[in-house]
């Protein structure tokens, strides 16, 4: 691995950097809020992140030369835009709107960093062309998963707020809604459930005239969502259609599938080494074995305060054992996997989003989209791999990248116990061109104080060291 990770314009300043009178206390959800626009401030660490200044660095993803204004929004979008807080759009913003919003529309596919705002990219886009005056459905976004398509949803409403009625509905498993007719604008579903909608004549496709495949690599590349993805768009008869897919990842043998799927589309898309999120520091735990790595992990939690974080595991039984041993420990900890009921999943949600629950334990089910602005922390408890068990770039990267978002820092650690899952890490980091340092464990305080201050100032601190082919003890 040869670069660095790049701290010179890492994303942040602390307290006394930044002008005091440019701070606003204003809060909006979550820990951290963009209060004006300007900072991002997380009270528990009192770390002020300007993003006035990130967006004015033409190397760092949220730059834009233009404002909201000057991409020819409808004055009611821009007023939604305010009350979020999003004062200047991001690079895939300023760059994708202008294509998306061309006349006749065209096709795109985008892809840009992890939360750097992709899904505002496609909504203003949406709520720019859908006609309010009947309600018929005009624009259908697919998403892989459940907590994604509920997320989606509210943004286009957040967003949407100052259209007068506008409607949008969730297409998701739902006993509620057996047998009804949607009727909505625009619908945000999961491609299985879509199709069954479908299928039983419960959506009227006639007017859809936008098909958004957010998450586009992972749902192309799976063999049953790519095919409920083709069925879907074989039911859209409208011309013309735009066809829009946006990831932060486009693996190479993916994007023949998505020039299939969206053809004569324009492209925006970005090398591996690219898509390195600055304000995410990247860190491994190297333990002996299994028994170890598990001990370790509690041990973490016993001595870190953390505001929100996430941990990955590879299978449904490790997160129920994981999260009833933390329980037990006294941690607020919530688990969702793919064995949960519809209702059971939302519940986890809510408990994690509103911040009763500081700890979610997952697979891989929610490494993607997920933005819960709170989280500062994701561990990698198990190293991602596909589904023969070789190593998983596009999976790390999506799960780091649930800490990090639009400005804010973050902390990733991945724990390493054995040869495999050190090689494993080992070929990710090489894959990105990046560095990943160790986090030792011979003294205790010494890492609560790194990551503390990691989370505080993204800095590396002393005992931590590159990853090295050679020289990690357990692992090698
Ligand atoms: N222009 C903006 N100004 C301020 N905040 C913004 C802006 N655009 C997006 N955001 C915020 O940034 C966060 C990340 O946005 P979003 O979830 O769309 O990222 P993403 O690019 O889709 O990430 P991922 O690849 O992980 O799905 C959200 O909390 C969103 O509200």
């Amino acid at each position: 691995m040869s670069a660095e990770i790049p701290t010179e314009s890492a994303p942040v300043a602390t307290a006394s950097e930044a002008p005091k009178s440019d701070i606003s206390a204003a809060q909006t959800d979550g820990a951290f809020a963009a209060p004006g626009g300007d900072y991002i401030q997380d009270p528990e660490w009192d770390v002020q992140v300007k993003l006035k200044d990130l967006q004015a660095d033409p190397n760092n993803p949220l730059y834009s030369i233009k404002s909201f204004n000057e991409l020819q929004l409808a004055e009611p979008l821009v007023k939604g835009l305010v009350k979020l807080s999003f004062r200047k759009p991001s690079k895939i913003q300023e760059r994708a709107l202008p294509l998306l919003l061309r006349d006749p529309p065209t096709n795109l596919i985008a892809q840009s960093q992890s939360g750097t705002g992709k899904t505002a990219a496609f909504v203003l886009n949406m709520l720019s062309r859908v006609k309010l005056d009947t309600i018929t459905p005009q624009a259908l976004v697919l998403a892989p998963t459940r907590e994604l398509a509920v997320q989606i949803r509210q943004v286009i409403q957040s967003m949407g707020e100052f259209l007068p009625g506008l409607v949008v509905q969730n297409i998701i498993p739902d006993p509620s809604k057996k047998g009804i007719k949607y009727e909505a604008h625009i619908l945000v579903g999961t491609p299985g459930s879509v199709v069954e909608t479908i299928k039983r004549k419960l959506l009227d496709t006639r007017q859809i005239g936008i098909l958004v495949l957010d998450e586009a690599d992972n749902m192309l590349d799976m063999q049953g969502m790519g095919d409920q993805c083709k069925r879907v768009k074989v039911a859209l008869p409208h011309k013309p259609l735009q066809v829009v897919l946006f990831s932060a990842t486009f693996p190479e043998e993916v994007m023949k599938y998505a020039n299939q799927f969206a053809p004569n589309a324009d492209e925006i898309t970005l090398k591996p080494s690219q898509t390195v999120v600055k304000g995410i520091r990247q860190l491994y735990l190297d333990c002996n074995n299994l028994q170890e790595k598990f001990d370790t992990l509690l041990k973490f939690y016993g001595l870190m305060t953390i505001a929100s974080s996430i941990i990955y595991v590879r299978t449904r039984a490790t997160s129920a054992s994981l999260a009833q041993r933390m329980i037990s420990e006294g941690h607020a900890v919530v688990q969702l996997s793919g064995e949960l009921e519809g209702h059971e999943r939302d519940a986890v949600m809510e408990k994690f989003r509103s911040g009763e629950a500081k700890v979610l334990i997952t697979t891989n089910v929610l490494s993607r989209g997920i933005d819960v602005q709170s989280v500062t922390m994701v561990i990698n408890y198990d190293i991602p791999e596909d589904k023969d068990g070789r190593p998983d770039p596009e999976t790390y990267y999506h799960r780091i990248g649930r800490t990090g978002r639009f400005g804010r820092v973050g902390v990733a650690i991945s724990f390493v116990h054995d040869k495999d899952s050190w090689d494993r890490l080992y070929a990710i980091a090489k894959h990105f061109d990046m560095e990943l340092h160790l986090l030792n464990t011979d003294d205790w305080d010494k890492v609560e104080d790194e990551v503390s201050n990691m989370i505080k100032h993204n800095r590396a601190g002393a005992s931590i060291e590159t990853m090295q082919k050679e020289g990690t003890a357990g692992a090698s």
